[in-house]
């Protein structure tokens, strides 16, 4: 039976080959015709119909014999025209990043239930703390692997760093550069994360200052005013600007800044990127910026998927077809040549730090005189873990770098050169634009509450004076109660990275904390059987909303919560109460990082600038890889933060 239904669903499709091979044997005038339209269309069609058959397939077992250990699930049904192909992933796009997920979960009343992806694919969505500890934990965090799809793309452009790789690689690795990141290591970095702080604020300033100076009616003679435009200000944005308060695109400076911060604190290069002329007459491409250049051209490689890089990457899932991303073209042929170029220029980076460690290692025995021959991982152990010793001005790689050149350190755990480049790129993509989202996120929620934005200000200008001119170290950027309930409330309500997807490596049970329902409501589900394989999406916005953790108002921007924490949350397990960095050796690294870096903008912005949301624009949250801000109706400007921006009123007295 089962032979019979494919031939015949095949049989279409061998009458097209073989009147395609019998153009070609019959009239060679129009054999290449054949061959460059009968044959593609005879594979693509070829393609749709196994598509098909397998979303169909899925489609008889989960939702009409009930035969999958999903079926049992509540599930949304049919939210989407085409559900055999997109399942219920349109309805999820149509909604602000998790919004979908969270109206699947109020329609069924649950917080654990399954939903249908491309192709019918069943996908699971538990927003339950336990279950989230339970699979991110030292003992399971290895048994959910990102999926095969994020890992190929991710790799175009990280190679072979942290983020990307798995199993016991990721464990050596993590093993290796987890102190650069320690409380000691971060101290140390404070004056950089400062010092660009500072010169985003005089950026900003400076914008401010042009503005106020402005010839009213004057166009059109670069940026010397209200009438003329600042770099990467959208008309709209220029047409309600107003002298002394020009609404400016806060998410375009803040990532300037962030990218300045990583590449400094990250691995010692200067992007400079904050150098930039306000005057949009005089931006220059930087020529010699090859580093940010080829990552940019990766990136946007990446990003741009069309029809054909979609049923490659799609079909690369299934091992057989593996073949087809190694397929020689344009794309491929560009990716390559700009990773070439990111790898040229890291290498150089690693070269360069490999002799500077090699001259501070043989310094620092001679000063101690000793007749050893290296200093020992125990040295760098403990270094990090108190920050004695860790020398201002030496950033992440450095001390990944040094950690991994311990004379007793294994030579099969170190790091090799492939590897060491990895984490340069992993350290751009995952320490950039994420902080400098959550940066313009926080003054977009603070713009729409002015009073919380004062009594934030009042406590920065108790640190760093009325005019900002003390500089204030790390313990007292971290002692700062307000800020630090702003940040934290921030990180809960706009988590950077919303979601994230795990697939499990094989059959498992997952343990709730509580019983959810089953799907016709006659029974509870207690815990969660996952076949090997399946996609588990991991939904951290949902999870930082639920008002079973947060209370009523768990959507709400409410700084004060963090005062006087809820015990729910108290005792939720996760890493500063929150999902947002996620837990486990596969949570966030940086998140030290972030917070004291976000610290440092927000005072320096905050402490000098009063922030207002432009009246009548609906800022929408838009899911990328993080989310972006956009505006409702000027979607074709892209992403965007735009707020109007004045200077702080001077001291009545
Ligand atoms: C607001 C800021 C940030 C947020 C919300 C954030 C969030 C996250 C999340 C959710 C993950 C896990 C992703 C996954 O496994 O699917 C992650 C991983 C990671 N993050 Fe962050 N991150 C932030 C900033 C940073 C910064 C500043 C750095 C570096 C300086 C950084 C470095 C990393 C690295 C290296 C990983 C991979 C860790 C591993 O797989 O072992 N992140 N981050």
């Amino acid at each position: 039976m089962k032979a019979r239904l494919s031939s015949e669903m095949l049989s279409p499709l061998w009458a097209q080959l073989e009147r395609a091979l019998s153009l070609i044997r019959h009239r060679p005038v129009w054999s290449s015709l054949a061959l460059a339209v009968l044959i593609p269309l005879t594979l693509a069609l070829a393609v749709a119909a196994l598509m098909f058959g397998t979303a169909f397939y899925r489609y008889l077992k989960l939702d009409v014999l009930r035969i999958d250990p999903y079926s049992h699930f509540p599930t949304p049904g049919k939210t989407d025209r085409w559900r055999f192909v997109t399942g219920n992933l349109g309805f999820i796009r149509r909604h602000p990043p998790s919004e979908g997920h969270l109206e699947f979960a109020r329609r069924l009343k649950t917080k654990v239930y399954t939903y249908r992806g491309i192709f019918y694919s069943p996908l699971v969505f538990i927003a339950d703390p336990r279950a989230m500890l339970h699979i991110f934990s030292a003992a399971n965090s290895y048994n959910f692997e990102k999926p095969y799809i994020t890992r190929l793309v991710l790799r175009n452009f990280l190679g072979e760093g942290v983020l990307v790789v798995e199993g016991d690689i990721h464990k050596r690795q993590r093993k290796i550069i987890q102190p650069a990141f320690s409380v000691g290591a971060i101290r140390e970095l404070n004056p950089i994360f400062m010092r660009y702080s500072r010169d985003l604020a005089d950026k900003i300033g400076d914008m401010i200052d042009r503005s106020a100076a402005a010839t009213p009616g004057k166009k059109g003679e670069g940026a010397d005013g209200i009438n003329s435009p600042f770099v990467a200000q959208p008309p709209k944005s220029l047409e309600v600007s107003r002298p002394g308060a020009p609404v400016l695109d806060v998410s375009w400076w803040t990532t300037r800044a962030a990218l300045d911060i990583i590449g400094d604190a990250g691995f010692g290069y200067h992007f400079d990127s904050l150098k930039i002329d306000v005057d949009p007459s005089v931006v220059e491409e930087r020529a010699g910026d090859v580093l940010g250049n080829a990552f940019n051209t990766l990136f946007k490689l990446t990003l741009s998927v069309n029809l054909t890089r979609f049923l490659q990457l799609y079909l690369s899932r299934y091992r057989l077809l593996r073949w087809i991303e190694r397929i020689p073209n344009e794309r491929k042929r560009m990716t390559q040549d700009a990773y070439a170029k990111l790898e040229d220029v890291s290498m150089q980076i690693v070269e360069r730090k490999k002799r500077q460690i090699r001259g501070e290692m043989a310094a620092e025995l001679a000063a101690r005189g000793t007749a050893t021959s290296g200093l020992t991982k125990a040295d760098f152990d403990e270094k990090a873990a108190d920050g004695v010793g860790v020398a201002p001005g030496m950033d992440l790689l450095h001390l990944m770098m040094r950690a991994n050149m311990a004379a007793d350190v294994n030579t099969k755990e170190k790091l090799d050169d492939k590897e060491l480049i990895g984490q340069i790129t992993t350290l751009l993509i995952a320490g950039h634009e994420t902080t400098s989202n959550q940066t313009a996120w926080t003054l977009w929620l603070l713009a729409g509450k002015p009073e919380l934005q004062q009594k934030l200000r009042d406590e920065i200008h108790e640190h760093f004076g009325r005019d900002m001119d003390h500089e204030i170290g790390y313990d007292e950027l971290m002692g700062m109660d307000y800020l630090d309930a702003v940040c934290k409330e921030s990180f809960r309500v706009k988590s950077a990275v919303p979601s994230t997807v795990r697939v499990s490596k094989a059959d498992c049970d997952i343990p709730l904390s509580r019983p959810y329902p089953t799907r016709d409501g006659k029974a509870t589900l207690t815990s969660i059987h996952i076949p090997k394989g399946r996609d588990i999406f991991i939904p951290i916005q949902a999870i930082n909303v639920d008002t079973d953790i947060w209370g009523p108002d768990a959507a709400d921007f409410v700084p004060e919560r963090w005062i006087n924490l809820r015990d729910e949350a108290k005792h939720n397990g996760l890493p500063m109460h929150l999902m947002t960095f996620i837990s486990g050796p596969r949570g966030c690294i940086g998140n030290r990082f972030a917070l004291a870096e976000f610290k440092a903008m927000l005072c320096h912005l905050v402490g000098r600038f009063h922030f207002d949301q432009v009246d009548g624009w609906q800022v929408e949250a838009k899911q990328t890889a993080v989310i972006r801000s956009r505006v409702v109706g000027q979607e074709d400007y892209g992403p965007q933060m735009p707020l109007r921006v004045s200077r702080i009123a001077p001291p009545t007295s």
